[in-house]
Parts: C-alpha cells; structure tokens; sequence
C-alpha cells in the first residue's frame, strides 16, 4: 500500500535549487534571494495593523466550539484554537528540537539533504520550482520515524530529537482527528463519508520543521510565498513571531498574530474539494523579519492516500472525484492550478 511518503516521493519535481543557502556565511540577501514586486503576486499588498487580526480564536472547551469550528472553516478557513488538550511542554520541547536542529552547521544539515526523489529530509520549501526566486527559508520533513536522519546528525545523542518528534506527531494526529469530527458536522455527511474522513488507523501525516532566519532585508525577501497546503488540514505552531499571513479576497494579507500556546488550522486542499467548496482554498505566506529567528512546525493532517476524494454528499459536485495520490501528483506538478484541473 502507497503511503504518503512514496506519493511525495514519486513527484518530486527536481529543482535547481535543492540546496538551502549558507545563512551562517552570508552577510547580505543574494540575488538569487531578492524578491521584486511583479515576481511576488501579493508582495506590494499591505499588511493590515498587527492587533487587527481577524482569525477568530476558539476555546476546544467552550461548548459552543463545534458551530465557532465551522464558522471559522466557511468564513476563513483558517482559526487558531486554545485550551486544545496537547502538553504546552511538549509543544516548546518540539520548538526547542527543531531550533537545536537548525543551530546545526550548514554542513552537517547538508548530509541530510532532501535529494530529489526523496520525501524526507532537509531542504528548501516543496514549492520552490514554481517561483523564480527562492525563500528566505530552510526546512526539515518529517514522515513516521525520524531515527535515520537523526543519527546522522547526532549520532551520539539522537534519540531526545527522535522522541520528542515521536511524541508531537502522536499528539497531532490525536488533535487532528478531534478537529476533523468537529468540522464535518458543518458538511452534510454520509456516515460512509464520516468513516472514511475519521479513520485513524490509515490516515497519513506529515510534520513540517520550519525555520527562517533573520534577514538583513526583509521587504524585498520572501519566507515562505503564498500557497495552500495539500491535505485535509494543517495544524501549525508559529514560536511567538509575527512572520504568518492569509490571503483574504478584498482585504488582502493579515497578521495571524502568534498565541502563546495556540495552534493555527487551516483547511487544505482535500477539505476545500471534500466540502464541495463550502470552505474557501486558503492562501497564506510567511514573511521574515530583521532580528527574529523565527520557527514553526506544521502538521499536515490527510486520510490514505489510496483512498478516493469526492465532494461530500453533493447533488452538484463542482470538483470530480479522484484519488488522493492523484491530487498529490496533481499539486506537485501544477502547484495552484491543480484545483482548477479538476473542477467540473
Ligand atoms: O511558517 C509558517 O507560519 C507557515 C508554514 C506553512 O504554511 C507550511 O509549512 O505550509
Ligand atoms: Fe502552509
């Protein structure tokens, strides 16, 4: 059976850049590196004042969480979520592996570089090949069990990063499972439909070890540029830097201000297709900034990817129905157009 990794693997798209730049060496943004505002779509919107953030936040213990739950994925498709039940502990000892990671020298990061062809490892953003500038960005993926790539990095002392990564996916899979329940009650769903968003045993994750250093220049660099995530949903923790955007149709990008302690969801691509587009495709960017080395880890939650994908229960379907290991193929050759390939 395919697994999520294979799916990755088997439609990676072999970039000229693969290889993250040399923060620790570098004293200013090189070329390659400079964003001007045409190569950047949404790069010369404003963003919106800091303490103006509009993505609501919801309280997992309020009662009225469910319907707040599925405001938020119909209004924004993105909302940050307290009181969510995963140990703050592990979420700052995740933050603090991945920053010891990323402490590492560009030369020992290297030995585990994402090759082309390759699901898992170190590397530049999944997206890069479609942009003609790349980001201001290093990141390191991870799939099930991390214990190869940590050996080679520490290979004295590998099995702290190991267990903490372990532990964090554990928890994330947990949340993701309660957070696609809640949401389904939004879509009118068959109990078929309901399986086979919520089975634990085969659905599928990925965690994304996210770091952007700082930058000597900050407006003309881009971190992450705008995307949407494939999967059902993504479960991010953003360390306390502003740095997250979303794209809103008429207001243009907005702060997701950090919370301490909050995790950001956002609908992904599978959700978008599955909720027959009752929830919107979520636009969102990264920016970096002049003193902040910034981190975060996005968990990207989605069901087998042998299974099919069709919009829910719909007498009008306006997406055809198709494997899940089709739309990743779809997404890693056409990138946003993808949606737009299956539309009927
Ligand atoms: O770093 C962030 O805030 C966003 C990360 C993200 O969008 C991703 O990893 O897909
Ligand atoms: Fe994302």
């Amino acid at each position: 059976m395919s697994t999520l990794s294979q799916a990755y693997r088997d439609d990676t798209i072999t970039s000229r850049h693969i290889i993250p730049l040399d923060f620790d060496s570098i004293d200013g943004v090189p070329e390659s590196h400079l964003w001007s505002p045409s190569e950047e779509p949404h790069q010369n919107i404003q963003t919106q004042d800091p303490q103006d953030s509009l993505i609501p936040v919801i309280d997992l213990s309020d009662p009225r969480a469910m319907d707040l739950i599925g405001q938020a994925c119909e209004t924004w498709g993105m909302f940050q979520i307290i009181n969510h039940g995963v140990p703050l502990e592990l979420v700052k000892e995740a933050e603090s592996e991945a920053r010891r990671l990323f402490a590492l020298t560009t030369q020992k990061k290297r030995k585990v570089l994402r090759s082309p062809g390759e699901a898992t490892g170190y590397g530049l953003p999944r997206i890069s090949p479609f942009f003609p500038k790349c980001m201001w960005h290093e990141g390191f993926t991870i799939m099930g069990s991390c214990v190869d790539d940590a050996k080679v990095l520490w290979p004295h002392d590998y099995q702290r990063f190991c267990d903490t990564m372990d532990g964090y996916q554990n928890q994330m899979k947990l949340l993701a499972h309660k957070l696609v329940l809640l949401i389904l009650h939004r879509l009118d769903v068959t109990t078929e439909e309901m399986n086979w968003a919520t089975s634990t045993h085969d659905s599928q994750g990925a965690l994304q070890l996210n770091s952007y250093p700082s930058c000597p220049n900050p407006s003309r660099t881009v971190g992450l540029a705008p995307h949407t995530d494939s999967l059902l949903l993504t479960i991010l923790h953003q360390s306390g830097t502003n740095g997250l955007e979303i794209f809103v149709e008429g207001l243009g990008w907005r702060l997701v201000c950090p919370i301490d302690g909050a995790f950001v969801v956002n609908v992904g691509d599978l959700l978008h297709i599955f909720s027959n587009a009752k929830f919107p495709v979520v636009y969102h960017r990264a920016m970096v900034n002049h003193s902040m080395h910034r981190i975060s880890a996005a968990y990207f939650h989605g069901p087998s990817v042998e299974s099919m994908l069709a919009p829910s229960s719909s007498s009008r379907p306006c997406f055809r129905s198709l494997s899940v290991k089709e739309y990743i193929s779809l997404k890693a050759r056409h990138n946003d157009k993808a949606l737009s390939l299956i539309r009927i």
